[in-house]
């Protein structure tokens, strides 16, 4: 097992990566898991493979799980599930020293945490990730939230979980194009600041997508020290370190925003393709060569994730897709900062960019190829 911490003044806690993580929940969470009752949340993908396990050992220990299994997909990161979610919470009678067991990827990680957030202004919750995506990320840092109509994330709040296990064993049950999501976020962790791992992402890739499971405990638990590391030194986004794991995600937000945040485009594939735009930018700007951005592209292509944004058939206007950057939670006083590259493996904060030039880029990239 990995144990990596998140250092936080007074709310330190645990992330653990191992297999059979699921199946000995009860005796991971130990006493954070007070009473009898247990509300679990999930969805009905992630219900059907472990509920089992995790009822199980909840049950063995003496409790007494009460499960809601909400719609998977990123439909549920919404108002409406919101609030059935908090109804069912105060049904169920939680109370602020409670912990709230979110079992599941992303979506359910980010609506539970922002339930959790805001239940009685605040009760406790653990996250049990089951995507590579939300093992190697979003199960990380505190940061919940809900889509509006507005846009990806906009109603949320930052609240840390109290304890993480990421159970490796639930990745062989994830769907292949759902892995390859995950890899976005993975790779993500190189290219933004470690060369090392985007090279050993080159070369090990193909077997954390074909299910080796040592290169898939050795990419969860990279991602998540990289990650521990940048939220102890800036858990609000304050500063600038944090805003670098946002690499892809202006492009990519706005990308799933246009695509009516639907299975049409994953979080991650929007991720993937904002990767590759924010390395052919920084190249257009001189920032890195050609050949580096033509690397980034191959890296992440190679891994059968999207990469050009003309072959998604959006039918629209590189205006449209900036005029939903004007939502980034990163915007500033009329500026929208940009997670640029100076080289594979160094990211940065550019403040210069101007909207139109990138609207005119993205307008080529949507002709491209
Ligand atoms: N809070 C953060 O820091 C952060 C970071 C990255 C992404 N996110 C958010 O995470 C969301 C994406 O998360 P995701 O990619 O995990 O998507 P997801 O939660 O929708 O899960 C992907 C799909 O896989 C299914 N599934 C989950 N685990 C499974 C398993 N073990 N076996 C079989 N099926 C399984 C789900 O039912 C769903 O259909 C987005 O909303 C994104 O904005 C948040
Ligand atoms: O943890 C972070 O910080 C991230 O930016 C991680 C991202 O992968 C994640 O998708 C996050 O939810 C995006 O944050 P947002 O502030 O742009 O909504
Ligand atoms: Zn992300």
């Amino acid at each position: 097992m990995s144990v990596t911490r998140v250092e936080l003044a007074g709310r330190s806690y645990e992330v653990r990566v191992d297999g059979g993580l699921l199946a000995d929940v009860a005796n991971q969470c130990g006493p954070l898991l007070r009473k009898k009752r247990v509300p679990v949340i999930t969805d009905a993908n992630v219900a059907k493979h472990w509920q089992e396990p995790v009822a199980k050992s909840l049950e063995a220990a003496g409790h007494e799980p009460r499960f809601l299994v909400l719609d998977p997909g990123e439909g549920s990161k919404s108002w409406a599930v919101l609030e059935r979610v908090m109804d069912w919470l105060l049904a169920e009678e939680v109370e602020r020293g409670d912990h709230i067991l979110a079992l599941g990827g992303g979506v359910i990680g980010d609506l539970t945490g922002f339930a959790a957030a805001i239940l009685k202004r605040g009760c406790g919750f653990i996250q049990l990730p089951t995507t590579l995506l939300a093992q190697v990320d979003s199960s990380v840092g505190g940061k919940t939230a809900i889509n509006t109509s507005a846009g990806k994330n906009l109603v949320g709040a930052f609240h840390q979980p109290s304890l993480v296990l990421a159970d490796l064993d639930t990745l062989s049950t994830l769907p292949q194009r759902e892995l390859g999501a995950g890899y976005a976020e993975v790779i993500k962790y190189g290219i933004l600041g470690d060369r090392a791992f985007f090279d050993w992402c080159e070369d090990n890739g193909a077997k954390v997508m074909a299910g080796d499971r040592e290169a898939q405990e050795y990419a969860v638990t990279e991602s998540v020290k990289a990650k521990a590391r940048i939220v102890a030194e800036d858990e609000r986004e304050t500063t600038g370190t944090r805003a670098l794991l946002n690499l892809g995600h202006t492009f990519g937000h706005a990308l799933e925003a246009q695509t009516g945040f639907s299975d049409r485009l994953l979080h991650g594939e929007g991720v993937a393709l904002g990767m590759v735009l924010s390395a052919r930018y920084s190249a257009r700007k001189a920032y890195i060569s050609q050949d580096d951005a033509a690397r980034v592209t191959a890296a992440i292509s190679s891994a059968g994730l999207p990469s050009e944004i003309a072959a998604l058939g959006l039918n629209c206007s590189g205006d449209a897709l900036a005029a939903h950057m004007l939502h980034d939670k990163k915007m500033d006083a009329g500026t929208l900062p940009f997670i640029l590259l100076r080289d594979i493996g160094e990211a940065f904060v550019d403040k210069q960019v101007e909207l139109s030039d990138v609207s005119t880029f993205l307008g080529e990239q949507l002709q491209a190829h």
